[in-house]
């Protein structure tokens, strides 16, 4: 595999879902409902919502979370809950000039929308499909730039607009008018300010098919859904279709619950996301749980029994290994780690596009420091830090080809850390671990500029990380087939993993065959070699 088709497969196009949907439809592909519980004082708008919601789940709803979606038969890891057409979905500001408005495919030949010369398309056949929409749109921001204001409103807040222009379109009295109110019935009569925030709240992120973040979507059905930190159920990647699907099994009478923030943050830090954004406190089992040890927060035992240490804090210092109790002695070396950790990431964060080499310069530095503070991999900020500087590596690779074997070799390393990171506090099957995997494989499966020759020892070659040449392929061919499972659950069994599942499954045929080229001819190396030798 060559650089730049590593570099192409985080821009893949394709829609992953199967489900067979009409193209004006609203509904969700499932059976419609016959069977769903509904509050008396529910109106006949509400219905219309349900109308949407196959008959295996129901509406419930509880004290602390309001209304919700329960399940009323088990499903099992990977299985698609449901499937719904996007009522409304906007890309994001930085993505207008990059993809199509309309698909949300990516392109370089995209056309610029001729009057407000911010949104492009594939073709005429997408701006025609969008023109409805668009013209409205189309004219607030002619508005909007003609008034001098360089700043194009926010992707959910256009989400927003979609759906007034739309109702506006449709008649107050619309079902698809009727479904959008229902999310959380008051936003709606509320000030602007309030029921944008609270709209903001029921929107959900669109991203490509590796996860890549692309725009804001709304679907009242999906926007029943309630959160937990450790959820048993994910919305991934979501053009055309959002789809829920199940992380675990599910059984019946349990509620599906979804993350809305990133779940490798700490605790602290997921809770002020949830109450700044969707205004809650979270009271999830991982939230609550009182074990001694959150790999988040972690610090390796000093002692190197295997064992961890919750990471010390400015107010509590004192930390013991969990497993043989030592104690924790470099604890100011730990906080100063955590400490310029933090302020790193936050300034790799705001680099990464506009100046990726100081980013990288920072990584490079910052990572090894907090790693031999001994914070483990699933810590944070040193998780996050080495995802960025995977990234950082991988978009560097294909510019750089006299230091590629170096450069390659290290995003392998970083790779593999970022998977044992997210191994630690993702379940099995969440789609972050099946793309952090796949990224492994396909980073081991790149071709190698210059390999490293064979030092000579055996000792020192099964301990070379990353390995070379055949054992090299070997390990990416592994890696990629536990990746193809995991994608399996995390983007829907009957999707076969979505398209990064299916241009992994390409990728394992190849390897397979590569494989075998590989033994063939060391194979008829061996057998010359053993006839010069008679
Ligand atoms: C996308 S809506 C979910 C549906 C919502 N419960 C309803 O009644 O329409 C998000 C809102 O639900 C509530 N919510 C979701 N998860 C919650 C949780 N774990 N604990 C408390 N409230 C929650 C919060 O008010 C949040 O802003």
């Amino acid at each position: 595999m060559s650089f730049a088709k590593l570099k192409a497969t985080r821009e893949a196009k394709q829609s992953y879902v199967t489900p067979n949907i009409p193209e004006n439809s609203q509904e969700s592909s499932a059976v419609p409902s016959q069977a769903v519980h509904q509050p008396a004082e529910e109106t006949a708008v509400t219905e219309k919502i349900y109308k949407a919601i196959p008959d295996y789940l129901e509406s419930r709803t509880s004290q602390t979370s309001g209304r919700g979606l329960w399940m009323k038969q088990s499903c099992s890891p990977g299985q698609i809950i449901l499937a719904v057409k996007p009522h409304a979905a906007a890309l994001s500001n930085d993505r207008m000039d990059s993809h199509c408005s309309q698909c949300f495919g990516a392109g370089n030949s995209l056309k610029r929308c001729t009057k407000c010369q911010a949104v492009y398309y594939c073709d005429s056949m997408c701006q025609n499909i969008d023109w409805p929409l668009h013209k409205h749109e189309c004219a607030a921001l002619q508005r909007i730039a003609a008034s001098g204001d360089p700043s194009i409103p926010s992707d959910a807040i256009r989400c927003l607009g979609r759906i007034m222009w739309k109702r506006q379109k449709q008649g107050p009295t619309s079902a698809w008018v009727g479904s959008i109110i229902n999310i959380q019935p008051s936003a709606y009569e509320l000030h602007t300010h309030l029921a944008i925030s609270l709209f903001v709240t029921n929107t959900f992120t669109i991203t490509d098919p590796s996860l890549t973040p692309l725009g804001a979507s709304v679907s009242p059905p999906v926007a029943l859904i309630n959160h937990s930190c450790d959820p048993n159920a994910v919305v991934p990647a979501q053009e055309p279709l959002m789809q829920v699907i199940a992380l675990r099994e599910i059984r019946a009478d349990e509620e599906i619950l979804t993350a809305y923030v990133d779940t490798t943050l700490p605790k602290a830090m997921r809770q002020a996301a949830l109450r700044e954004t969707y205004l809650f406190s979270c009271g999830c089992q991982l939230c609550t749980s009182v074990a001694d040890i959150d790999p988040r927060e972690s610090v390796w035992c000093p002692k190197a029994c295997g064992g961890m240490c919750p990471a010390p804090t400015e107010e509590d210092s004192l930390s013991r290994c969990t497993k043989c109790k030592a104690v924790l002695q470099k604890t100011d070396e730990v906080l100063d780690a955590l400490r310029i950790g933090q302020q790193a990431l936050d300034k790799v964060t705001a680099l990464q596009f506009s100046d990726p080499a100081k980013a990288r310069q920072l990584t490079t530095n910052l990572v090894p420091i907090l790693t031999s503070a001994g914070l483990t991999p699933a810590s944070h900020p040193l998780l996050a830090l080495t995802r960025l500087h995977q990234a950082l590596l991988i978009a560097e690779l294909p510019g750089a080809p006299a230091q590629a074997q170096v450069l390659l070799d290290e995003a392998i390393v970083a790779a593999t850390k970022t998977l044992a990171g997210l191994g630690a506090v993702l379940r099995a099957g969440h789609p972050v671990r099946g793309i952090a995997r796949t990224e492994l494989g396909k980073l081991l499966a790149v071709d190698e500029p210059a390999p490293a020759p064979n030092s000579g020892s055996a000792a020192e070659e099964a301990l070379r990380y990353p390995p070379s040449g055949a054992k090299r392929l070997r390990l990416a061919l592994e890696t990629l087939v536990q990746a193809r499972a995991e994608l399996g659950v995390g983007f829907g069994a009957p999707n076969e993993g979505g398209a990064v599942g299916r241009e992994v499954r390409e990728d394992i045929v190849r390897l397979e065959r590569e494989l075998g080229v590989w033994k063939k001819g060391l194979g008829e190396a061996l057998r010359d070699a053993r006839e010069a030798g008679a």
